[in-house]
């Protein structure tokens, strides 16, 4: 049924007996037109109109409003609106209601109110209050608008903004306000908050193996695990990846959180049943407690990412809790992390040259381009920290090009210094080598600086040559094609040395420093000492030895045949304009 403008059945609907609505009488049937199109437009309009009296009964409803609550206009005049009510509004919200539309003011929020068929619905609504010519308040008229579906799109929004799609659990960003309000009420009360660290162990295998769905439903079956480990109260969130972040809440002491931590553990040593597969998924877990490790969201997190890398060095499948003895290395590295990314613009990096000394003339016959880093902040950082920085943030290649160039250019200088045959020996990284572009780089770096490429003596570790045997096998002949020399580093510290220099096109090989340094006193080193010596010299390889640190060591491998000889017993690497003057007397 439909409200129809009929003045007896709605009293409070505008009708021309309601003069008091109106400021002055106005003569003949013009009045009366306007509050009949009045009366139209309320009854066409979308939006629910209703009018009560000032003590909240109603007296007409608008069809909108039918449309709207479901409730036919009979059955909703002459009773108060709290049949609309869906339950437990937020506390104050009438009182605060009543209190403005008393006062004369208009009221204007969004209702949350139940339709007829018990469906929620939003409703945005105005509720103005309709004075008398004497002041006095007549009629209350509320006008109200559906907006259950923007409701709906909106709540979406929030959730998708606040929520992993593929678990359901909270992101990132949640995590930091749940975090947050976690430290206040610990704050407040006196209490530990624990934030536990967990990312699950070589879950790039799953994926890589079994492919990214497989990959997924791990993660969905992990969240599940790590939330039935915590209480309701607590928080478990998806930082992204394999990363999950656990908060507990009100703990009285850090057992409570070791608790937990071997709970998860011990949810993770049960197989995963996924699709036809039977999965092992370990974690690893690192704990970092408010307030003993930090004030503030970042600091726990972070310290608790750093006591993971810890659980992970230590084997994985386990949990650390940070200490802050670990926090000053792992800082220091993460600092070093961002202090090198700009370090070779702004020309941070040198090179220092360590001599090769001919056992025989005792002369330097090559030297090896040493590289170093020297940060303004940090001082000079070992290139065992550095270099597996510049690995990661990929750029090992821009700074070993560069690297290439300069020693290629500073040993030219020696060499029409009066060391025309001054061989120049460059360490080539695994990922250089593998760079297409590798073969390109040197030709033209060669050319460019006008180097002698026979004079190159190319160093590539064993482990850079069996990674993929015919790739390597094909730029070494790439290599080679140049007219540069190509050695094999570390000889002896892999278990195909010997297979490599039959297959590969080598010039000389590099026994490793760890053989020389154990053979006075070793017998197995030294077995592998003269066996690699006369296995090189037989093959018609050139025999380097490095590390040599003292004169008994020296002695043995030139009785050895050892062809060239490199350590600090002979020569300690030095810089370029130190190296010229070392050199000038030849
Ligand atoms: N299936 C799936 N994989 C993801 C998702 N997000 C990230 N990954 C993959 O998760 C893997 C994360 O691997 P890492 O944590 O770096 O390494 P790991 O193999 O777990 O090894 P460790 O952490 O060192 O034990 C990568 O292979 C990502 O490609 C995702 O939403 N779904």
């Amino acid at each position: 049924m439909s409200a129809t403008p009929d003045s007896s059945a709605h009293p409070a609907q505008p009708a021309p007996g309601d003069a008091e609505h109106t400021s002055s009488p106005a003569p003949a049937d013009a009045p009366l037109r306007i509050l009949q199109m009045l009366a139209l437009a309320v009854e066409h309009t979308d939006d629910a109109v209703m009018i009560t009296r000032p003590d909240g009964v109603i007296e007409y409803v608008n069809p909108g409003f039918e449309r709207i609550t479901g409730y036919p206009a009979d059955q909703a005049i002459g009773r108060t609106p709290g049949f609309l009510r869906s339950g437990a509004p937020s506390p104050g919200f009438y009182g605060q209601l009543w209190q403005t539309i008393r006062l004369g003011r208009s009221f204007r929020a969004v209702f949350t109110n139940r339709r007829r068929n018990g469906d929620i619905y939003f409703e945005e609504k105005t509720i103005s209050p309709i004075r008398g010519r004497d002041g006095d308040i007549r009629h209350f008229v509320a006008t109200g608008k559906d907006v259950t579906e923007r409701m709906a799109a909106t709540r979406h929004l929030e959730h998708k903004a606040h929520y992993d799609s593929l678990t359901g659990l909270p992101n990132r960003s949640l995590l930091h306000d749940r975090l947050h309000q976690a430290i206040q009420r610990a704050q407040r009360k006196g209490r530990l908050v624990a934030v536990q660290f967990v990312d699950l162990d070589r879950f790039k295998i799953i994926n890589d193996t079994l492919g990214h769905a497989t990959g997924d439903r791990v993660l969905i079956e992990a969240a599940r695990r790590l939330r039935d480990c915590l209480r309701a109260t607590d928080t478990v969130a998806r930082l992204g990846g394999d990363e999950f972040v656990l908060i507990q809440e009100d703990l009285e002491h850090p057992d409570m959180a070791e608790q937990v931590a071997r709970k998860v553990l011990d949810t993770f040593s049960s197989h995963f049943p996924i699709g036809i597969h039977d999965l092992f998924v370990n974690v690893s877990i690192g704990v970092a407690l408010y307030p003993g490790d930090g004030a503030d969201p970042e600091s726990l997190l972070m310290r608790a990412d750093l006591a993971m890398y810890q659980a992970k060095e230590a084997g994985r499948n386990s949990f650390r809790f940070f200490e802050a003895a670990l926090d000053a290395g792992s800082m220091r590295s993460l600092t070093l992390e961002s202090a090198i990314g700009e370090a070779l613009e702004r020309r941070e990096f040198s090179l220092v040259y360590q001599p090769l000394i001919d056992t025989r003339s005792q002369a330097p016959l090559a030297v090896e381009a040493l590289l170093r880093w020297h940060s303004p902040r940090h001082g000079s950082i070992p290139p065992d920290h550095f270099i597996p920085l510049l690995e990661e943030n990929g750029r090992i290649g821009d700074v070993a090009r560069w690297a290439l160039r300069e020693a290629l250019r500073q040993v030219r200088t020696l060499q029409e210094a009066g060391h025309p045959r001054l061989r120049l020996a460059f360490n080539l990284s695994g990922r250089q080598f593998r760079d297409p572009g590798l073969v390109q780089d040197i030709r033209a770096a060669l050319d460019d600086t006008g180097f002698d490429p026979r004079l190159l003596d190319l160093e590539l570790t064993e482990h850079t040559l069996t990674d993929n045997p015919e790739a390597a096998a094909a730029a070494l002949r790439a290599l080679r094609q140049l007219g540069v020399r190509l050695s094999l580093d570390d000889f002896g510290t892999g278990y195909s040395s010997i297979a490599l220099l039959a297959h590969f096109p080598l010039h000389s090989l590099k026994i490793d420093r760890s053989f020389i340094q154990h053979m006075e006193r070793d017998q197995q080193a030294a077995i592998i000492v003269r066996s690699s010596a006369g296995l090189a010299r037989n093959l018609g390889l050139e025999v380097i030895a490095e590390g040599v640190e003292n004169l008994a060591q020296l002695a043995l491998l030139q009785e050895l045949g050892c062809h060239l000889i490199q350590g600090q017993v002979l020569a300690r690497p030095l810089a370029a304009d130190e190296l010229g003057r070392a050199l000038a007397p030849a």
